[in-house]
């Protein structure tokens, strides 16, 4: 595998209850030849569109026509609720819509409940976590004579997502790095976002960076679909038929919903736990000199 270094053999925290979904990894590799690759889209999906479907099956597509890898399974990741992105809607509602959406309109994706329900994590974390379950824990991916090979896992992302990359504080230079670096990243084209501005910056890992045409223009994005369920417009065919009954069952996203500072959704959740981790330690001082 190309990331140089084994995988995490740390534990990581879970949720209560969590188990992480396997049921529709591929159990062997298909062709013996090829590296195992798992694709991670990290997110809001408040809510989740056929944008964010469709951009697996761009990727799986580049992956067979231009890669020695073969695509063994994809999940979405959906982002904690201490990211407090405008328009972010509670985890529970999150990834019961991307669950419909996986399971009923795709036979391979799956939802990786983790970060949603715990404190937020970054990226770079998010990544480890899956390397953890499917190369430490499981020995990687089966191969038809019953040995096993390690999976690469990927980020899957849209180059507004990339952008925010050469942004100063969003991401930290090691994190890049371990993204970048170990993991790699496809790069799903977004209008608005130039795909070559976008990496400018990120040359140095150019090797581990795809870049991905839409050859059919999509822009639906979730702040738009917000927007017309605020005005009462209809959005069928935007999303999954499920996860449009399941928005009107709830009498989700009717108005602005919870708001957050211009900054970041990432510094500020990543400063409001450096905070509860002060404010932790305060009161451990102050109950240790008290005693
Ligand atoms: N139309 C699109 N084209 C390309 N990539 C997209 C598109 N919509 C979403 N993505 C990508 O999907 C991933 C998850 O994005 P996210 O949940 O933030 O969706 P979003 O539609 O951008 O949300 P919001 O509108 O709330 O900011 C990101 O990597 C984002 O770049
Ligand atoms: N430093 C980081 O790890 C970092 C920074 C910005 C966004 N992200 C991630 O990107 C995803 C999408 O973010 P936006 O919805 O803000 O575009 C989220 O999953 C978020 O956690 C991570």
């Amino acid at each position: 595998m190309s990331s140089a270094s084994p995988p995490p053999t740390r534990e990581f925290t879970n949720p209560p209850n969590y188990q992480f979904p396997t049921h529709r990894l591929a159990r062997v590799l298909r062709n013996p030849d090829k590296q195992p690759l798992v694709l991670v889209a990290c997110g809001s999906f408040s809510p989740v569109t056929y944008l964010h479907l469709r951009m697996f099956e761009m990727a799986k597509d580049y992956v067979r026509q231009n890669t020695d890898f073969e695509v063994v399974g994809g999940y979405l990741s959906p982002v904690s609720d201490q990211y407090k992105k405008p328009g972010l809607l509670s985890a529970h509602h999150r990834v019961n819509m991307c669950n419909l959406a996986a399971e009923q309109t795709s036979q391979w994706l799956m939802v990786d409940p983790w970060e949603a329900f715990q404190d937020y994590q970054r990226t770079a974390v998010v990544l480890d976590h899956f390397d953890y379950e499917i190369n430490t824990k499981r020995g990687g991916i089966e191969l038809p004579d019953g040995t096993r090979k390690p999976a690469r896992i990927m980020l899957l992302a849209g180059s507004d997502l990339i952008a925010t990359m050469s942004e100063p504080g969003v991401w930290s230079e090691a994190d890049l790095d371990h993204i970048l670096g170990r993991y790699g990243v496809m790069i799903i084209e977004r209008a608005g976002a130039d795909m070559d501005q976008a990496i400018d910056s990120l040359s140095r890992w150019r090797h581990n960076i795809h870049l991905i045409h839409q050859l059919v223009q999509n822009d639906v994005s979730s702040t738009k679909v917000r927007l017309f369920l605020r005005r009462g417009l209809s959005v069928r065919y935007l999303l999954p038929m499920p996860v449009v009954d399941y928005i009107e069952e709830h009498g989700l996203y009717r108005d602005d919903g919870p708001t957050a500072s211009a900054a970041s959704g990432a510094i500020a959740a990543e400063k409001e736990k450096g905070k509860e981790k002060e404010d932790a330690a305060a009161t451990a001082s102050s109950s240790c000199s008290s005693s």
